[in-house]
C-alpha cells in the first residue's frame, strides 16, 4: 500500500524503471518489500536530476535555469505531486521527466523515514552537480581530489543513501549507516570511476570530459586543455594516452578494498546482491579497459555471456573474492609484462592488485 500513489502511478515507476535502466531494473526488483519500491524511487528521481545535469541544449538560452533546477530539483520536484519537465532529455529519460508527477505521488507515499533519505540526498546531490556546472567540465575536472569530490556527489552520496534506507527497512544493521560512511563513498567512487573511464570517447564527443587534468596533463602532448583530451584518440599519442587510462584504472582499483569491506557487512542476501552485482560488472570492465586502446575508439563493453556468468557468481564474500583476485590477477600479470618494458604507470599498478 502506497498511500494515495495510485497503482497506475506504481506501475508507471516499474515500467519506467525497465526502460531507463536496462540490466540493472531485474537487480531492483529482487530487493525484499519496504526497500525495493523506495529503491525504484530513488533510482528515478536520481536518474530525473542526471537527465537535467547532462542535457547541454535545453539550458542554453537560460544557463542559470540548469543551476536553478539543480539546486531546487530535492523541494521543487519532490513537493509538487504535478511537478513536471518538458524539453529536457531525450527518449525515455524525456518522457520521466514529462511524467515525473506520478512518481512524486509514489515517493509522497513512502514513510517519513525513507522520504528524508532521499529528500537529503537528492538536496545535496543538486547542489554539488550545480558547482561542477560552473566549472565547466568541457577541460576535464581540474585535480585528482576534483575528481574525487566529483564522483563523491553524483555516486558517493548514493552509497550514503542507500546505506541509510537498508538501515531505516530494519534490513540492515544501522551501524552499517553510521560508521562506515566512507566505506559506502567508495562504493560509489569505484562504480562512477569506472563509467568516467570507460565513457571516455562518448563523453568526449558530447563536449564532456571527466578525466582529471592533473593525470592526462602528465601525459598529454601538448598542454592546451580541450585538444588533449580528444588528441589521445589519434594514433600517435596512443602510447600517452594509454598510459593515463592504466593511471585512472589503477586509482580505481584503490577503492576495491573498501567495497569489499563495505559488503562484507551486509547480512540480507538480496541486499548483497543488489550491491554486489554492479561491482563484479565494474572490475571485469576495469580488467578489459586497462591498457586497452579501443577504449579511444569506442566503448568497450563485457560480453553478455560473462556479465551473465558474473550475476551468476555474486552471492557470497567468497564469490566475491574469488571474482576480485581472479581479475586483478589478470590486471597485474598484464602490468608486470609492460613494467618489464619499462612502463612507468604499471609498478603502481601491481602494488594495488596486490593490495587485492
Ligand atoms: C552513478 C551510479 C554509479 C550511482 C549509477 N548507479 C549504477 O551504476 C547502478 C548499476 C547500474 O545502473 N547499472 C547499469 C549499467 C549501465 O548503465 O551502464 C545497468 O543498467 O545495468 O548501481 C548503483 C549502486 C548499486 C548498489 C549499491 C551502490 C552503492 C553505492 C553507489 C551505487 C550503488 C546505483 C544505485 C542507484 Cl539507487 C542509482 C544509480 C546507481
Amino acid at each position: 500500500d502506497v498511500g494515495h500513489a495510485g497503482d497506475a502511478d506504481v506501475r508507471f515507476c516499474a515500467d519506467m524503471l525497465g526502460r531507463v535502466s536496462r540490466s540493472f531494473a531485474a537487480v531492483i526488483r529482487q530487493l525484499p518489500k519496504g526497500l525495493c519500491l523506495e529503491t525504484v524511487v530513488f533510482y528515478l528521481v536520481l536518474r530525473a536530476l542526471d537527465t537535467v545535469e547532462d542535457d547541454m541544449e535545453a539550458f542554453q538560452k537560460d544557463p542559470g535555469a540548469k543551476l536553478r533546477h539543480l539546486r531546487g530539483f530535492y523541494h521543487v520536484a519532490l513537493e509538487d505531486p504535478e511537478f513536471k519537465m518538458h524539453g529536457v532529455g531525450k527518449g525515455d529519460e524525456a518522457r520521466l521527466l514529462e511524467n515525473f508527477d506520478r512518481v512524486v505521488r509514489v515517493f509522497q507515499g513512502l514513510t517519513p523515514g525513507m522520504r528524508t533519505v532521499i529528500k537529503d540526498i537528492t538536496r545535496r546531490m543538486g547542489a554539488g552537480m550545480a558547482d561542477f556546472v560552473d566549472k565547466d567540465l568541457g577541460q576535464g575536472t581540474i585535480s585528482l581530489q576534483e575528481y574525487d569530490l566529483y564522483c563523491h556527489y553524483v555516486a558517493g552520496l548514493v552509497g550514503e543513501g542507500l546505506t541509510r534506507m537498508f538501515a531505516e527497512s530494519g534490513l540492515e544493521a544501522p551501524d552499517l549507516a553510521t560508521s562506515r560512511q566512507e566505506l559506502a563513498n567508495s562504493m560509489g567512487l569505484f562504480l562512477q570511476k569506472t563509467n568516467i573511464i570507460r565513457d571516455y570517447l562518448e563523453d568526449f564527443v558530447d563536449g564532456r570530459a571527466f578525466w582529471p587534468q592533473e593525470v592526462w596533463k602528465r601525459h598529454a602532448p601538448s598542454a592546451v586543455p580541450a585538444q588533449s583530451l580528444g588528441a589521445f584518440a589519434e594514433a600517435e599519442h596512443r602510447e600517452r594516452a594509454l598510459a593515463c587510462l592504466d593511471e585512472l584504472v589503477t586509482n580505481a582499483l584503490e577503492h576495491v578494498p573498501d567495497c569489499l569491506a563495505y559488503m562484507s557487512r551486509l547480512h540480507t542476501p538480496q541486499i548483497f546482491r543488489f550491491c554486489a552485482i554492479p561491482q563484479v560488472m565494474a572490475i571485469a570492465t576495469l580488467e578489459k579497459v586497462y591498457h586497452n586502446p579501443d577504449v579511444f575508439t569506442g566503448v568497450v563493453k563485457i560480453r553478455k555471456g560473462l556479465a551473465c556468468k558474473l550475476i551468476m557468481e555474486a552471492n557470497s564474500m567468497g564469490d566475491l573474492y574469488t571474482c576480485f583476485s581472479s581479475f586483478a590477477g589478470k590486471i597485474a600479470r598484464r602490468a608486470a609484462a609492460l613494467e618489464k618494458r619499462g612502463d612507468s604507470v604499471s609498478a603502481q599498478t601491481l602494488r594495488v592488485c596486490e593490495e587485492i
